[in-house]
């Protein structure tokens, strides 16, 4: 038997299967989706089956063996296997990466070298060996096998004796794969197996022994295991107690596996389907039939703030898990609110696993075991929840289907929408893509002119949508307030008049009120009021960020931090000052305004710590304060009844970022935040501040008119050569000398405008532009320049880009320049 292996060395000349031979003692450990371990050139690396077969095309005696399997049960399915492929052809990345993505962190590997003591082949052989070295071998022998920095640290200063030992063949090398993780385990307090002798040795226990006693009458009346600490924690006894109990044989205590559940503490209120109303009723109906029938398809669903979405989610995946079958939710990082879990784990309960970046590594590893172990049925998560190991999908939600988290920026630069209609097609399952504000990607996918293109080579998709919210609720009504205005009428403050007077309105009447500021509008930068000096940071080309807590200056790129100034390096004025967040400025103004205001305040300073930003979302339902404010977090997926007005304090922050997408982000924030206020019973009110009144995605998002700002958007992006029309490619080179970047630019330009001409010549549209410096023109010391592809026409543009960037495999090999290719960018920095 022959194993195709894609071996974990993530470089250009390995990115293809390797073949080995699959000894027979491993042949019923090992799959297709297994890890193993195989020999590498001199080393041994870690590796993924991706086929077997009975016989090969290669030499078969140069082949070697598998060294390893490192599971019991394959952490990948086929099907998986095959999307990793697809990925590494789609988004350009080696096949490695792909498949490492799909995996838990605590399963990438981690190599150990270990030495064994060798056993001397002819007794008279016996080299001279110091009493030292001696001691070293007696230790390692003793050992079976021990890590190589253990032994070094262990005899701390005998480093040259142990390389000679090893040099001359007496300690032998062996490499070890291991995972970064184990599964947890837990002193586990079994009763005896005979009950009945708990009342004896009741009565035999002395009275001095009232603890043990104790321990006995538990398990008299509770006869089942219980976790050591639970039973501590319980009777308030010592383990020793316990112990005691043990060593006279009484109970047992045993290690037991146990499964690290981060919402184990937490008991969810089960909730029962509710009475769709009209519009839910009918989208819910297409998507089941989609579901019953395994129709493959993929239903964008355009709903207001507030129309019930997330009934209709619930209420599809009921029926999808009534037929047997499997359901994936993606939600937004950001957004993975207690709010949402909630609601899933409120439904579903136990069947549900949840999965994002705020759980430990081992946390992650076990929810993903439970998908493995087939014990749950749902997953909610973020974007690469995407890859949960299920084997029969019936359908895929993607909530808020716009946001750009579901495009991976790092490799493999994957968008998990295009993997979900890639998982949906292989399961035969269907996928609803959610949203007030649908991307103009998706949108584009609806119409007839998207589906008559015979180059469009994705799937069209399915218009579903719900107008209006449920029970009738209005949509709340939005003023646009001009800030110009405001300042030529002599107000200051980062209030307009109108909402501070909405704002002391809602706080005499005890309702509660979201106030938004975009963060990267507001940059937390350290400036000189005399001069004008701003802190930058001397390795890339951004100013940096003012840290509050630890008095310090740091840059958000590279990790470079000073203290924070007292006076200006440049002209040694005191007026130096540092702009805390936008945020806590805003907060101390509320403060003086509104004394007495009850503040929570929602940032990435407020919210590293675990569980923190569910601690602030339940003081605010349970009404302990007056205002949230935060950052685009505070804008989405939140539905509190008693939040009346809304105010977006800078409505432009995002309009001018240097992005052809900045007036669709415009329209989705200010839509979303909008979407916050009056979702129940009371009426909500909303104010956009800007200095841009004029703009249509203001005036469009302030009328909650998704369908004009639609069509003027599709109309400039179709006029400049912009998605969803033109397909881009990015590709950015980065360098620590200009001169070397922008020839190495020049030429990888060329090259792609050859291959432009030749297929214009044939119909396509291809144009290429750059090389320019990118709008972060310096990372790290190294500087950056990027091309951008705009194209039209089938997929397979991206092998030929890749083909093109190979004509610099010589300088990134010599000259350490590195090339990164982003296809469907969703940032342009
Ligand atoms: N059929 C129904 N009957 C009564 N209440 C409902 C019904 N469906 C949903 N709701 C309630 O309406 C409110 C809004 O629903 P939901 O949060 O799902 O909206 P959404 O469409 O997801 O909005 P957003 O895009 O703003 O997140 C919730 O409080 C929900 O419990
Ligand atoms: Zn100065
Ligand atoms: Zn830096």
């Amino acid at each position: 038997m022959y194993a195709k292996v894609i071996v974990d060395v993530p470089a250009r000349q390995t990115n293809r299967a390797f073949d080995y031979i699959v000894p027979e003692s491993l042949r019923d450990w090992i799959a297709v989706g297994s890890r193993v371990g195989v020999p590498f050139g001199p080393r041994v690396v870690q590796g993924f089956v991706v086929e077997l077969q009975p016989d090969t095309d290669q030499n078969k005696e140069k082949l070697k063996p598998i060294a390893h399997a490192l599971d019991l049960t394959p952490p990948l399915t086929p099907e998986l296997v095959k999307l990793g492929r697809w990925i590494s052809r789609t988004y350009l990345c080696h096949e490695v990466t792909a498949l490492q993505a799909m995996i838990p962190g605590a399963l990438k590997a981690k190599y150990e070298r270990h030495v064994r003591v060798t056993e001397p082949a002819e007794e008279g052989a016996v080299s001279f060996l110091l009493p030292r070295q001696q001691e070293i071998l007696q230790y390692v022998k003793e050992r079976d096998s021990v890590e190589l920095e253990s032994l070094m640290e262990k005899f701390g200063g005998d480093g040259p004796l142990i390389r000679q030992l090893i040099e001359e063949g007496r300690l032998s090398e062996v490499q070890l794969i291991k995972d970064r993780m184990s599964t947890k385990k837990a002193l586990t307090v079994f009763p005896p197996d005979d009950l009945e002798r708990l009342d004896g040795w009741i009565r035999e226990l002395s009275a001095r022994a009232a603890k043990q006693k104790e321990v006995l009458e538990h398990l008299r009346l509770h006869p089942e295991p219980v976790k050591l600490t639970d039973l501590l924690a319980k009777l308030n006894i010592s383990a020793s107690t316990v112990k005691g109990l043990a060593d006279r044989g009484w109970l047992r205590l045993e290690e037991v596996e146990v499964m690290r559940d981060p919402y184990g503490s937490r008991t969810f209120k089960p909730t029962d389907p509710l009475p769709l109303t009209a519009e839910q009723e009918k989208v819910f109906s297409r998507i089941q039939g989609a579901v019953v029938g395994r129709e493959k398809r993929v239903f964008l669903l355009h709903g207001v703030t507030g129309s019930g979405k997330t009934e209709v989610y619930l209420q599809s995946i009921q029926s999808c898990l009534d037929m047997g079958r499997e359901a994936i939710v993606l939600v937004p990082e950001i957004s993975l609110t207690p709010q949402m879990v909630e609601r899933f784990k409120g439904r579903f309960g136990e069947r549900v696993a949840v999965l994002h970046s705020r759980l430990s590594h081992g946390e992650r590893y076990d929810e993903w075991r439970k998908i493995m172990r087939k014990q749950v049925q749902v997953v909610i998560g973020a974007r690469s929840a995407i890859f949960a190991p299920f084997t029969s999908i019936g359908l895929i939600i993607i909530d808020e289907e716009h946001e750009t988290t579901y495009k991976q920026e790092e490799s493999p630069k994957y968008h998990a929408r295009e993997v979900a209609a890639a998982r949906a097609s292989y399961h035969g399952a269907a996928v609803v893509l959610g949203s007030a504000t649908p991307s103009l990607e998706s949108m584009y996918r609806t119409t007839p002119e998207a589906m008559d293109d015979p180059s469009e080579d994705r799937a069209a998709y399915e218009l579903l949508s719900m107008p209006s919210r449920v029970e009738g609720r209005p949509l709340p009504a939005v003023q646009i307030v001009d800030m110009r205005e405001e300042l030529k009428q002599g107000n200051r403050s980062m209030f307009s008049r109108g909402l501070y007077k909405a704002i002391e309105d809602r706080l005499h009447k005890k309702e509660q009120v979201v106030l938004l500021l975009n963060r990267r509008g507001y940059a937390t930068f350290v400036m000189c009021r005399t001069c004008g000096y701003v802190a930058e940071c001397p390795h890339c080309d951004i100013s940096l960020t003012y840290h509050q807590s630890s008095h310090t200056i740091r840059c958000h790129y590279c990790g470079y931090a000073e203290r924070e100034l007292s006076t200006c390096p440049e002209c040694e004025s005191s007026h130096i000052r540092h702009f805390g967040t936008g945020t806590q400025r805003v907060e101390e103004e509320l403060g003086k305004l509104f004394p007495g205001i009850r503040v929570i305040r929602m940032d990435v300073d407020t919210t590293t710590e675990k569980g923190s930003h569910e601690k602030w979302l339940t003081l605010f339902k349970n009404r302990q304060a007056d205002v949230l404010l935060g950052t685009q977090m505070v804008a989405k997926g939140l539905d509190f009844p008693h939040v009346t007005l809304v105010g977006a304090l800078a409505a432009d922050s995002v309009l001018n970022l240097p992005d052809f997408r900045a007036a669709e982000r415009t329209f989705q924030l200010l839509t979303q935040v909008a979407g916050r206020a009056g979702r129940h019973e009371l009426p909500g009110e909303v104010f956009v501040q800007t200095y841009t009144p004029e703009h249509y995605s203001i005036l469009t998002a302030a009328r909650h008119d998704y369908t004009a700002f639609m069509r003027k958007e599709m109309m400039l992006r179709k006029f400049h050569h912009y998605p969803p029309f033109h397909r881009l490619i990015l590709i950015t080179l980065t360098h620590e000398q200009v001169p070397l970047l922008l020839r190495s630019g020049e030429v990888l330009a060329n090259r792609l405008r050859e291959i432009g001409n030749d297929r214009n010549r044939s119909g396509g549209e291809l144009e290429v532009l750059g090389p320019v410096a990118s709008p972060i023109s310096r990372i790290k010391d190294r500087y950056r320049f990027q091309c951008m592809i705009k194209y039209r026409g089938e997929a397979d543009i991206a092998a030929l880009v890749q083909q093109a960037a190979s004509v610099l495999d010589e300088t990134v090999k010599q000259q350490k320049l590195t090339v990164s290719i982003d296809v469907d960018p969703q940032l342009l920095m």
